[in-house]
């Protein structure tokens, strides 16, 4: 069994260098965490090994074999596989889950096969790693969470000898991560080599042999996982000592500032109640899987409901997120590259563009003023973007997620709803971000923020609610709550009994 190793890679995009001489190595059966804020270059360092990308310079050696890698067919055929963090584009959404597990069998396997034995393969492929879907079903109607184990699936096909892992819990609850993390350890039983990049540090910390941390494109240092505390990895990171906010004191809040009543949600079938008061957050924690992206659409006027919300004292029925936004809400989804920015458009237009009207208030838009106000909420937001003309597309998946947040920040909203809004963003930006939602309170507007990230919503919330099967199952106030009551709740009881 020999070592996959790259020396001295260097890449630029546009004469614009994200990568200095990297050297990076993952031996069999090990698991090699990738580290660094975004636009680190981690991603872009993978896609080089995977084929996405080309190096402009530097080599890629399996054992003493050089390796001439060009394309994603190349990296598969060394046995490289990548589950790259663009989930959505990485499938055939109105093809069935066994289609999309058993894709490359289809493209360059042998004419004929059997569609039985199709299906029964991507059976067996997703039990392996532990998630039972109906393999008929078409993507498009599978949750990010489901996405996401079908692209694992597909890249443990055949003979995987080194897996790249980009963010793959990204989209996962606890509970999941911890099912992928069995199936990781049985890949480097059977010596299979992993490469995972995570902002999580408790995972790396977890689940890594060694890491590598990269700053700005260069390798700051390889160690082993275990001689090295939290604070040094943040540190080398960031390249200064970071301190994290605390919980959020007790705070005194203002009048109830929007208010839904019997609201009832078409996909979930739920009926909900809930009052959001001035310079309130309110955390929702669930599972993925317990209704949360469905709930957080149809208020805002994304998906079939039946109710209205009462904003201030006035009732908007809201059939459609014009008329949401109109009223004063906005929301943050989760799929951002999707939904949440318009990715051939450049930084400018995507931060702008929810508040054109304030910037054009005589119908023309003065674009002096537009770049102005762009430059601010990159400042804000520590956007890392060459110019605010970029397009979104060529930013890193952290800074695509900042735009997705900073474009709403400015708006006369009344009411901000986030969808996991601290996935795949570093710690540094989480705190930013924690800090704009803060901010966002003290102007008085009221926070939804869903999340299966528990942990911060004992940081960010007044209040928090558990959900379950698109029904709120629990409530309390922030000071009230714990790690093991929300974990308890949100698993149905489970969590409390399995942790006896
Ligand atoms: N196709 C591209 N064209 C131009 N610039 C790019 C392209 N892809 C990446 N970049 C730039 O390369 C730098 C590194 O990006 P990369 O995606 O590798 O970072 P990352 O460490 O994976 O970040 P994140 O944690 O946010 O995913 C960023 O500044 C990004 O804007």
């Amino acid at each position: 069994m020999t070592a996959l190793t790259l020396k001295q890679i260097s890449k630029s995009f546009h004469n614009h260098p994200v990568l200095h001489q990297v050297d990076f190595s993952v031996q069999p059966g090990e698991v090699h965490a990738l580290i660094g804020v975004n636009g680190a270059g981690k991603s872009t360092l993978v896609k080089i090994l995977s084929g996405d990308i080309q190096k402009d310079h530097g080599s890629i050696r399996l054992g003493e074999r050089d390796l001439d890698i060009r394309s994603p067919m190349d990296a598969k055929r060394e046995g490289i596989s990548i589950v790259v963090q663009e989930v959505d584009t990485a499938l055939i959404p109105t093809l069935s889950v066994a289609e999309n597990v058993t894709i490359d069998e289809c493209l360059h396997g042998p004419s004929f096969f059997s569609w039985k034995k199709r299906k029964q393969t991507a059976r067996t492929l997703l039990s392996e790693v532990g998630i039972h879907l109906a393999v008929d079903k078409l993507v498009s109607s599978c949750t990010l969470a489901e996405k996401q184990m079908i692209l694992i699936a597909r890249a443990i096909a055949g003979q995987v000898k080194f897996l790249i892992l980009d963010e793959p819990t990204a989209p996962l609850s606890e509970v999941e991560t911890a099912t992928l993390f069995q199936v990781i350890r049985r890949l480097t039983d059977r010596g299979v080599g992993i490469v995972y990049i995570s902002h999580r540090l408790n995972e790396i910390k977890t689940i890594s042999d060694r890491l590598t941390i990269l700053r700005d494109g260069k390798v700051i240092t390889t160690q082993n996982t275990s001689e090295m505390e939290h604070e040094e990895m943040i540190r080398a990171m960031l390249g200064k000592t970071f301190s994290p906010s605390s919980a959020t004191p007790h705070k005194k809040l203002g009048k109830p500032l929007a208010e839904i009543n019997q609201f009832h949600v078409h996909s979930t079938g739920q009926t909900l109640s809930l009052t959001v008061y001035e310079g309130e957050i309110v955390g929702i924690a669930g599972l993925v899987g317990a209704g949360k992206t469905e709930t957080a659409r149809a208020l805002f006027g994304a998906d079939p409901h039946d109710g209205t919300w009462t904003i201030k004292g006035t009732s908007h029925p809201i059939q459609n997120p014009q008329q949401a936004i109109r009223a004063g809400i906005c929301l943050i989804p989760e799929e951002r590259r999707k939904e949440g920015v318009l990715v051939d458009f450049p930084v400018v237009q995507n931060l702008t563009l929810p508040s054109i009207r304030k910037l054009s208030p005589k119908g023309w838009i003065n674009r002096r003023k537009e770049i102005l106000f762009a430059e601010g909420l990159i400042e804000r937001l520590g956007i890392k973007t060459p110019s605010p003309f970029h397009s979104v597309r060529r930013l890193s998946g952290g800074n695509q997620q900042k735009v997705s947040i900073g474009k709403w920040l400015d708006t006369h909203s009344h009411l901000v709803i986030f969808d996991e809004p601290t996935k795949g963003i570093d710690i540094g930006a989480k705190e930013d971000v924690f800090q704009l939602i803060r901010e966002l309170a003290r102007q008085g507007k009221g926070i939804i923020y869903f999340t299966s990230e528990f942990s911060e919503l004992l940081t960010i919330a007044d209040r928090i609610l558990v959900m379950d099967h698109g029904q709120f199952v629990s409530e309390w106030k922030n000071e009230e709550a714990t790690m093991e009551k929300l974990m308890h709740a949100a698993t149905g009881g489970y969590y409390g009994t399995s942790a006896q």
